[in-house]
């Protein structure tokens, strides 16, 4: 049988973690066939991103569109998009696919390390030219700081969030607080603004968190790739990333990658 489809729409991480090899894994592992429309060479390891070299926009416009045109689009997610030029690509070949599926922003500024992955001005473009488009938005506590100037620490500054950031024209929203430290337990709000889920899970003791963002976006994506509703697909994606940080493993001398690895055995 044929699978549904999922494009990612991202950078490439040398050190296999994030990126679309994180996405294509995730894919992979919830069943769902992936495409990718790669926007960036990312140079890293578990110490760090060293640089990044990003692919020509009119290159990346022209992956999106021979996959769509050819093959179909079941959901698509973006992650890394590196300069606006490239954004504003995505955004305008998104519009002329004219495709129905959902799309999942999830607006990669920084890696876990520290190192930008966008250049100037690049958020900006993602807020104004990719949140409109979006049914489903996913910054982490980092990134909403930078788009809302919110600094979330407790469940009323994360609602707070969420309601200021449906206001750039995502349909849904998903803060995620995986950064919100000295919590027990890792608590994700999603809403709609008239619906708000939290999704609450265990926190695992460990460094190891390198690609959590990207796996949960895609374990999502994939999901709705295959039918789900937004509060279906990110509920089974917050399952997917739970088992995959509790059994993260170590690689390299910094930051090892979430595990997929358990799906194997389930
Ligand atoms: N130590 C942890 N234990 C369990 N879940 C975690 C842990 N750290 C992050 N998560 C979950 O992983 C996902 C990604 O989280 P977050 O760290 O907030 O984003 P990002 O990886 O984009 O920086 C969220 O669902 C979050 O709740
Ligand atoms: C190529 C590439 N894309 C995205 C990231 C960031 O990964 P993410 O899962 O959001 O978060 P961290 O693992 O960096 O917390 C990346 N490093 N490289």
């Amino acid at each position: 049988m044929t699978p549904r489809t999922a494009l990612t729409i991202a950078g490439s991480d040398s050190g296999g973690g994030a990126g679309i090899q994180a996405d294509l894994r995730t894919f992979f592992a919830n069943g769902v066939h992936g495409l990718v429309a790669l926007t960036a060479v990312t140079v890293q390891n578990s110490l760090g991103v060293q640089g990044f070299t990003e692919i020509p926009a009119d290159v990346v416009a022209a992956q999106i569109k021979a996959v769509a045109s050819d093959m179909g689009v079941n959901a698509a997610k973006t992650g890394m998009l590196a300069t606006a030029e490239i954004i504003r690509a995505v955004a305008k070949t998104l519009d002329e696919t004219s495709l129905d599926f959902p799309l999942v922003v999830d607006p990669v500024a920084a890696s876990m390390t520290g190192h930008s992955l966008l250049r100037e001005d690049a958020l900006e473009a993602i807020r104004t030219e990719l949140f409109p488009r979006a049914t489903l938005i996913t910054p982490n506590l980092d990134e909403v700081g930078l788009l809302t100037g919110i600094s979330v620490t407790d469940p009323e500054s994360q609602r707070s969030a969420a309601e200021a950031l449906l206001e750039f024209g995502s349909r849904w929203v998903l803060v995620k607080g995986g950064h919100m430290r000295d919590t027990a337990e890792c608590v994700d709000l999603l809403t709609d603004g008239r619906e708000f889920v939290s999704l609450s899970g265990p926190r695992y003791e460990t460094e190891n968190t390198h690609g959590g963002g990207d796996t949960l976006a895609s374990a999502i994506t994939a999901s709705l790739a295959k039918g789900a509703s937004v509060p279906e697909a990110v509920a089974a994606g917050k399952k997917f990333i739970e088992r995959s940080v509790a059994e993260a493993y170590s690689l390299g001398a910094g930051v090892g990658p979430v595990s997929p690895f358990w799906v194997l055995n389930r």
